[in-house]
């Protein structure tokens, strides 16, 4: 076994779930974002006093190994539950749909959860990785600006499918695994008020033609700042159909759908942003868990491998690393 480090790709929660594990089973680990900070989907995004969650709104947690670790952040203060208010919306009726289901946040923000996993572990940022390629015994990660990492005893590509296709080229069936994964986008407008509005929705499933979700960010445990946050998913029809749309006419046309749904008067928002993902979600659920090419040291996870949601993630995440664990 080699002393080199192995290098994670991604550090979303499905990446910090494998770096965690093999890290506490005492392996080395390098982690690589393209992003400024930890989170991927997770992230939170900063609004002067307040955060709020552009990408992931809550999670569930069905599987049990997943249930018995949402018990551990909300015991070390990552997490907590939230019970929003909910309803949804239906050919325009808009009507109270509260049901059983526990639903899960960071706290305070989405992304405390991959800051906490992240802690000290050695991670580089703002570095997108664009060639993944094995000399003899080691692998060598090639960035953006042609800048050259490692040497890495074997590699975890933890991104989205349609990225992870072109950097899992050396093993030509894991990239093929990968490339036939669609993913879905999905607009997020995020629209801030000065004034509370007055209704008691805090959560609405929407679906009408554009909107698929609403929620007050704000209604959030542990969220601060001034304004009365909400956040606007659009459905993945209409975000596909609006793809080049630019922000200010998305933040018109949700704002707009948002006034018409919402049971209350909606003045000017103070604050308005928008957000495009281009790979939010796969088209459908998969049972891989995660890809592995073990004689290689070529591995590969994340929410496109399971049921793409948080805990599908995090349970790719967890995979991946038994599985490189077995083959060292
Ligand atoms: C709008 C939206 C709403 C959602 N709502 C929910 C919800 O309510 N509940 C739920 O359970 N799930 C929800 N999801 C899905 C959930 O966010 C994802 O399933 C989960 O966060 C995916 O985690 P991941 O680690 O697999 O991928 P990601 O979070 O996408 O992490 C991948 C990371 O890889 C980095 N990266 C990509 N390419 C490169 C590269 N070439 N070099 C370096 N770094 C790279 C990215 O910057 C990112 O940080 C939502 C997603 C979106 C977009
Ligand atoms: N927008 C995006 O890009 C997304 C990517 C990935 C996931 N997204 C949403 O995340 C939610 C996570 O699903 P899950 O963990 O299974 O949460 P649930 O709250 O259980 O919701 C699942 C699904 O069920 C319907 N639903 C649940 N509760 C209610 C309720 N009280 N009233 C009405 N409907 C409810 C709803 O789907 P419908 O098709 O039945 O409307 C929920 O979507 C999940 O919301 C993903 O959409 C977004």
């Amino acid at each position: 076994m080699s002393n080199a480090p192995i290098a994670i790709i991604g550090t979303g929660i499905a990446g910090l779930s494998a770096a965690r594990t093999l890290h506490d089973a005492g392996q080395a680990v390098q982690l690589f974002d393209k992003s400024r900070r930890s989170g991927g989907r997770m992230a939170s995004k900063t609004i002067g006093s307040g955060t709020l969650d552009l990408g992931t709104q809550y999670f569930t947690a069905r599987d049990r190994r997943f249930t018995e670790i949402v018990h551990q952040w909300q015991a070390d203060g990552w997490a907590d539950q939230w019970s929003p208010s909910l309803f949804q919306s239906r050919d325009g009726q808009l009507s109270p749909s509260t049901d059983e289901q526990l639903r899960w946040v960071g706290t305070p923000t989405m992304s405390a959860i991959t800051q906490g996993l992240l802690d000290d572990l050695p991670v580089t940022f703002s570095c997108r990785i664009t060639d993944v390629f094995r000399g003899e015994e080691f692998w060598t990660l090639v960035d953006a600006t042609g800048a050259s990492h490692g040497p890495f005893s074997q590699v975890i590509i933890a991104v989205p499918a349609p990225q992870a296709a072109a950097l899992l080229a050396a093993a030509p069936k894991l990239a093929a695994v990968a490339a036939s994964v669609a993913m879905e986008p999905t607009w997020a407008v995020a629209l801030g008020f000065a004034t509370p509005l007055e209704t008691s929705v805090e959560g609405c499933f929407v679906r009408d033609d554009a909107l698929d979700w609403i929620a007050r960010d704000h209604s959030k445990p542990g969220r601060d700042g001034s304004l009365d946050t909400w956040v606007l998913h659009a459905s993945s029809q209409w975000s596909r159909q609006h793809i080049d749309l630019s922000r200010e006419a998305v933040i018109e046309l949700l704002h707009g759908a948002f006034a018409e749904l919402i049971d209350c008067v909606v003045p000017a928002p103070a604050f308005t942003l928008a957000h495009r993902w281009l790979y939010a979600r796969p088209t459908q659920p998969h049972e891989w868990s995660a890809l592995a090419d073990p004689g290689l040291g070529l591995y590969a996870c994340g929410d496109w491998c399971l049921s793409g949601r948080v805990e599908g993630a995090w349970l790719s995440g967890q995979e991946v690393a038994r599985k490189l664990l077995e083959n060292l």
